[in-house]
């Protein structure tokens, strides 16, 4: 049977009638004395799907109730997705206790597993114990330095393809961004320059979308959550037929790799094909030949992951930053201040020793994050109990950490909402709680590229605002929610060409 193959009608009746039987038990079943709050309204089959239904705007408006709710009711509730329980935490410690000790994923991040499911994002905890533990060493700073020259290549050929925009009112700046991000984050991944390969590039991009926008739709229909009735849907064909391709031009890529390391000499592969730096595509190859470490199967999926979660993430933070700084131009303008004091004013590239001195830029871009998380929660489960510092919770709940209201929890003080880049710098005007800022996640399965990320959004950043001035307004935009918190309108900024 082909993964899309609809099931016998006789299993489909089966399942929905435990459904039912599992609905009318969970919603009869004695609760125990000491469980967090219910969020209100949970009906019986259903629980509160009802409230995250339509589309993705009304995800996150429905999301965000079940949230506010948290915050306001001592930072744990549960709600009900069907008959599953999920519990919402914003408390900090507890955030950390389940960040660390559920590593395992939810099911519904098994809903883009046919491109995704080995890679480190969704795999089984035995298996990413295993994989991170290999992968952390080609993320750290000293290997990730070299593709500074890389990120700047790409950051230069970016200004001539804005400046066609300078001058001419608001536009759209996220396609701009989604074919820079995406070219460096398949160099880095691949050792492949897209240029030549621009068309792939394009098909690639576009099926790594629609995959992101059917798991969302998914997501959002709780009866869909049941592989059964999903695999007779034409959403679950479309997945697979875009699997199947991003499957093959990785499949192509990898093969096209093997037989060029093959062929040539590693020290010349390196100098001639990829300027400085080492793809993970030749890591990963590396501790296969060596350790045996990856299946060509998990080697694929390892990297279509890593493209997938470095690209539309970072796209996102800078589309927010430049949001941000657009409308703050006081911000702005202390941000250049800095970037010609470091460069001291010279028409030089950004280089690796710069991006630390640039302490101002870090400070708006984590406020950006903070402000504006592009994961805006994230999910585990656990299969044992979990203890909180209030409750004892059992096994096999879901935990959702809304990073974003974490971000905006009353600790960060009254001006919460506010854009305030400086108090970055002042450790006094932040929470004595590190982890009220959780934007690449929290504890040992915490976000891998948080270090590339940082580094690409720096030198991105500094070219942009050494050739534009940014205009935009922060108070028309509106954001929606699919797998990342996203804007949906009043997101255009306009460009003003320094001169
Ligand atoms: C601003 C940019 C980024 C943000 C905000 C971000 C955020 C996150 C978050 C919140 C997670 C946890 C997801 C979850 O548990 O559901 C995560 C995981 C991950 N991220 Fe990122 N990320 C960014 C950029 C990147 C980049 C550039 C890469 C790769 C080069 C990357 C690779 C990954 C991987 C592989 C994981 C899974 C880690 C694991 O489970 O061990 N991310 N990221």
């Amino acid at each position: 049977r082909s993964p899309s193959s609809p099931e016998s009608p006789e299993k489909i009746a089966d399942s929905f009638l435990s459904c039912i039987a599992s609905a009318i038990w969970s919603w009869l079943k004695p609760r125990s004395v000491k469980s967090p709050p219910m969020y209100p309204g949970c009906l019986p089959l259903i629980g509160h799907g009802y409230m995250i239904m339509g589309d993705d705007t009304q995800l996150w408006k429905g999301e965000k109730q079940f949230y506010d709710f948290c915050l306001q009711n001592n930072d744990v509730i549960q709600f009900r997705l069907g008959t599953h329980s999920v519990i919402v935490i914003t408390d900090p410690d507890d955030s950390l206790t389940v960040a660390n000790n559920c590593l395992e994923k939810p099911y519904f991040y098994k809903f883009a597993d046919n491109v995704y499911g080995k890679g480190l994002i969704t795999t089984n905890v035995k298996m990413w114990k295993l994989h991170r533990k290999l992968l952390n060493p080609s993320f750290n700073m000293q290997m990730l330095q070299p593709l500074v020259g890389t990120f700047c290549k790409h950051a230069k050929l970016l200004v001539p393809a804005l400046a066609s925009e300078a001058g001419k009112g608001p536009f759209d700046v996220q396609p701009y961004l989604i074919s820079n991000v995406m070219k460096t984050a398949y160099r880095a991944t691949f050792g492949t320059k897209l240029r030549e390969n621009s068309e792939t590039l394009k098909i690639y991009s576009d099926a790594t979308e629609k995959i992101f926008m059917l798991m969302q739709r998914r997501l959002q229909k709780v009866w869909l959550h049941l592989s059964y009735i999903y695999k007779l849907t034409t959403s679950c064909g479309e997945s697979d037929r875009l699997a199947n391709i991003m499957k093959g031009i990785t499949e192509s890529v990898i093969t096209k790799r093997k037989l060029l390391r093959a062929a040539t000499p590693l020290d010349k592969l390196q100098t001639s094909d990829t300027e400085d730096f080492v793809p993970l595509l030749d890591r990963m190859l590396d501790l296969a030949d060596k350790q045996d470490a990856f299946t060509d199967d998990e080697l694929r999926e390892h990297l279509d992951t890593m493209v997938a979660a470095a690209f539309d993430t970072t796209v996102t933070a800078l589309t927010y930053i430049l949001i941000l700084i657009g409308s703050h131009p006081d911000v702005q303008e202390k941000m250049y201040q800095e970037l010609q004091t470091v460069l001291k004013d010279e028409e030089r590239d950004i280089n690796r020793h710069d991006l630390p001195k640039l302490v101002y830029t870090e400070a708006v871009i984590k406020e950006a994050l903070r402000l504006y998380p592009p994961v805006p929660r994230v999910a585990r489960t656990s299969d044992t109990d979990v203890k909180l510092k209030n409750y004892t919770l059992p096994a096999n709940c879901t935990y959702i950490i809304p990073v974003y209201h974490l971000h905006r929890h009353a600790m960060w003080g009254p001006d919460k909402d506010q854009f305030i880049p400086d108090r970055w710098l002042d450790p006094a005007r932040l929470p004595k709680n590190p982890n009220f800022f959780a934007p690449f996640s929290l504890g040992k399965r915490n976000c891998i590229g948080k270090i590339y990320s940082m580094m690409k959004i720096k030198t991105t950043l500094s070219y942009i605002l050494r050739h534009f001035r940014i205009h935009s307004n922060i108070e028309k935009l509106e954001t929606r929610c699919d797998v990342l918190l996203k804007p949906v309108a009043g997101h255009f900024i306009s460009l003003e060409l320094r001169v």
